[in-house]
């Protein structure tokens, strides 16, 4: 598990390409037959990828969180960003297709994840914060939220946004986590923009292509920063940092918070003419 510590927005002013993309980008997430974990002082969160090849591959205990099993003080949300696989939750199987999403709470603790095929492997996204309380766990499948269009196509924005664990489904202690796709003509997330110094947030862009680049946006409203990025990249976002972005192509990102509140709405606006 790589650990990545908070950052003040005063020193990200001195910050090079490399600072940033070092603090802030996380890459090579799904590498197959692995598990690839990044726990960030921001909220404690763990940010992960799991990708089973010809085996299941099993989530457990790890020493930096001093647990005897993963979710001994945590809970995770997980989206499937690959081909079809499951999830085995304490024996109970989950079938996990392409963007369906599962939640499992506190306490769970025998997680197995397994691909249908070692071709088209699953891939699995993890966001975990800690909990205190155990909530069910509950899947959504992907075909079953109709969810709400944003945006419009003159704006370059036009997009479907899905909540899939937020105050009104899936319930949980900290996670609020969902996916918006970009529809094809449409490259700008989250613009205007906004912070929300209650939570930290995590954007995972997929469905970009092998030469499409995402040009991410962070940093505080008056000293935005970019970081340049690939398909199947994360980037966590501090409380203090807008993160909004546009890419070459139209694509689709999974959204995930945790911190003091789950109030989605809840956020400080960001208007254009503050920007830097
Ligand atoms: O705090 C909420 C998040 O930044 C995202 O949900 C924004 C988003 O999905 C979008 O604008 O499409
Ligand atoms: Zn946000």
């Amino acid at each position: 598990m790589e650990i990545r510590y908070s950052t003040h927005p005063e020193q990200v002013k001195a910050f090079t390409t490399e600072d940033i993309r070092k603090h802030y980008l996380i890459e090579e997430l799904f590498v197959p037959n692995e598990i690839k974990l990044v726990y960030t002082m921001e909220d404690r969160a763990i940010i992960g990828g799991i990708t089973p090849t010809t085996e299941a591959i099993s989530l457990e205990g790890y020493d930096e969180i001093k647990a005897d099993y993963f979710l001994e003080r945590r809970e995770v949300g997980i989206f499937n960003v690959g081909g079809p696989g499951s999830i085995s939750v304490d024996g109970e199987q989950y079938q996990m297709e392409n963007k369906d999403c599962l939640y499992v709470g506190l306490g769970k603790r025998e997680l197995l994840f397994t691909s249908e095929g070692s071709e088209n492997p699953a891939k699995f996204y993890l966001f975990s914060a800690p909990a205190h309380k155990e909530y069910p766990t509950q899947h959504v499948a992907f075909k079953d939220v109709e969810g709400d269009r944003l945006g419009s196509l003159e704006n370059a924005n036009d997009r479907v946004i899905r909540r899939m664990i937020h105050n009104e489904g899936i319930q949980s202690c900290q996670v609020v986590m969902g996916m918006t796709q970009l529809n094809t003509g449409s490259v700008w997330n989250s613009m205007p923009t906004h912070t929300h110094n209650r939570r930290m947030e995590v954007y995972l862009y997929i469905d970009l292509d092998e030469q499409s680049r995402m040009f991410h946006l962070m940093g505080e409203p008056t000293e935005t920063r970019h970081i340049v990025m690939k398909n199947e990249e994360a980037v966590i976002s501090p409380p203090w940092s807008i993160h909004c972005g546009s890419a070459t192509s139209s694509y689709t990102f999974i959204w995930a918070m945790a911190g003091e509140n789950k109030t989605y709405n809840d956020m400080d606006a960001v208007s254009i003419e503050q920007l830097r």
